[in-house]
């Protein structure tokens, strides 16, 4: 960190469909821990990028700042930040560098994170780390972790910090979402807010890029290492079960996941695997349909929050990690919650 002065530490928060994610409260509390680390010599800033709202005050940091509130705020507003654009978040974020030089810039790994930090680090020329798993600061060096070869093997990069702040995505679900402190009481001190109306370029404020819409790709397609929900498959949900699978999946946001068993059949595609020699995951839940619970497969699944399986028998060893069992007929089961989520979305 640059001499005796007090180093800016950047959380850049993100929006999905609108709304802050909680992914936004993991990054701070993460960050927050290493600002305590360096009590005196860094500062923990949030960053939001957003167009300029008809009656903007204070009360608009609330939604972001739970349990961890930030002790500066920068709000970027500029009405091309609307919704998300790569061209926007770059342009923005490198004309808020410029003028504040943090020492370090972190965001989740989101999509969108994973979209504009690595343009924003080539444009910028700063040091980049993607996808870490931790991140702490040793005197004038960074250290990360990082997962390779789908979470069998890990790294250790250092980055030495220089004039140029590092930039850092952080994968989502590593920490999970923090709970307000039990001795807190009260909410935290607000922080100190910077509003800034955004100086864009012409041509930065008519991207090349142009938003068309939003579609969520099908339950078959969401990638598994992000995904927050998986309903998995194995042998007891057979072919034709993946059908009602795959339904029940798409009405619940999730991911297909499955055996090695379904993936050897032909039942689904081979990347759809977990396990061993298919992919770990770690979703916030995992719902294990007709699947032992084989150690190859469990490997898997360790960083799954919250598991539920089905199955009919009782002794399977899945049930020995599920947080929740449900002895039956995974097929019947899967039919029954599907009529359910579509009453629901038909509101009968
Ligand atoms: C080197 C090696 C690597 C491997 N890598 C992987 C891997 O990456 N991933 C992986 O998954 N496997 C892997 N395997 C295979 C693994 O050992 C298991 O054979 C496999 O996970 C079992 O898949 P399964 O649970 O679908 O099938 P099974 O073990 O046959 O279990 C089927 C389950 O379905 C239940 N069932 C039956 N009828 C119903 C019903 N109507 N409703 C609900 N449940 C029902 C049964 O009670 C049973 O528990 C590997 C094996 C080896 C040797």
């Amino acid at each position: 960190m640059r001499g005796e002065s007090v180093a800016e530490l950047w959380v850049v928060l993100q929006e999905q469909d609108g709304l802050p994610p909680e992914y936004n409260q993991e990054v701070l509390a993460e960050a927050q821990e290493l600002v305590q680390q360096h009590s005196g010599r860094l500062q923990l800033c949030a960053v939001q990028l957003r167009a300029p709202l008809p009656t903007a005050t204070e009360k608009n940091t609330e939604p972001f700042f739970k349990s961890i509130a930030p002790e500066r705020f920068y709000v970027l507003e500029h009405p091309a930040l609307e919704r998300y654009t790569t061209e926007g978040y770059v342009a923005a974020l490198s004309w808020l560098i410029r003028a504040h030089t943090p020492a370090l810039i972190v965001t989740s790994a989101t999509a969108n994170g994973q979209d504009w930090a690595p343009r924003l680090a080539a444009q910028l020329g700063l040091p980049f780390v993607a996808r870490c798993l931790r991140f702490v600061l040793e005197q004038d060096t960074l250290l990360t972790l990082r997962a390779l070869y789908g979470g069998r093997a890990y790294v250790q990069t250092r980055t030495r910090l220089g004039r140029l702040p590092a930039l850092v995505t952080f994968v989502p679900g590593t920490r999970g979402t923090p709970s307000a402190s039990r001795s807190q009481v009260g909410p935290s001190p607000a922080p100190e807010v910077i509003r800034y109306q955004l100086p864009l370029a012409t041509e930065e404020q008519s991207p090349r890029l142009q938003r068309l819409g939003i579609e969520a790709p099908a339950a078959e397609e969401v990638e598994l290492e992000a995904a927050e929900k998986i309903v998995a498959g194995g042998r007891g949900v057979g072919r034709e079960g993946f059908a009602e699978l795959a339904t029940f999946a798409r009405l619940l946001g999730a991911a297909v996941g499955a055996s090695r068993v379904a993936t050897d059949r032909g039942w689904v595609e081979s990347e759809r695997q977990i396990g061993a020699t298919g992919k770990s995951v770690s979703p916030r839940l995992y719902i294990a349909c007709g699947i032992s619970g084989a150690a190859q497969h469990t490997s898997g699944i360790r960083e799954a929050q919250t598991i539920i399986a089905i199955n009919p028998d009782r002794n399977a060893p899945i049930f020995a990690l599920a947080d929740l069992g449900l002895l039956g007929d995974a097929r019947e089961i899967l039919r029954r919650a599907i009529q359910l989520l579509q009453e629901e979305s038909v509101g009968v």
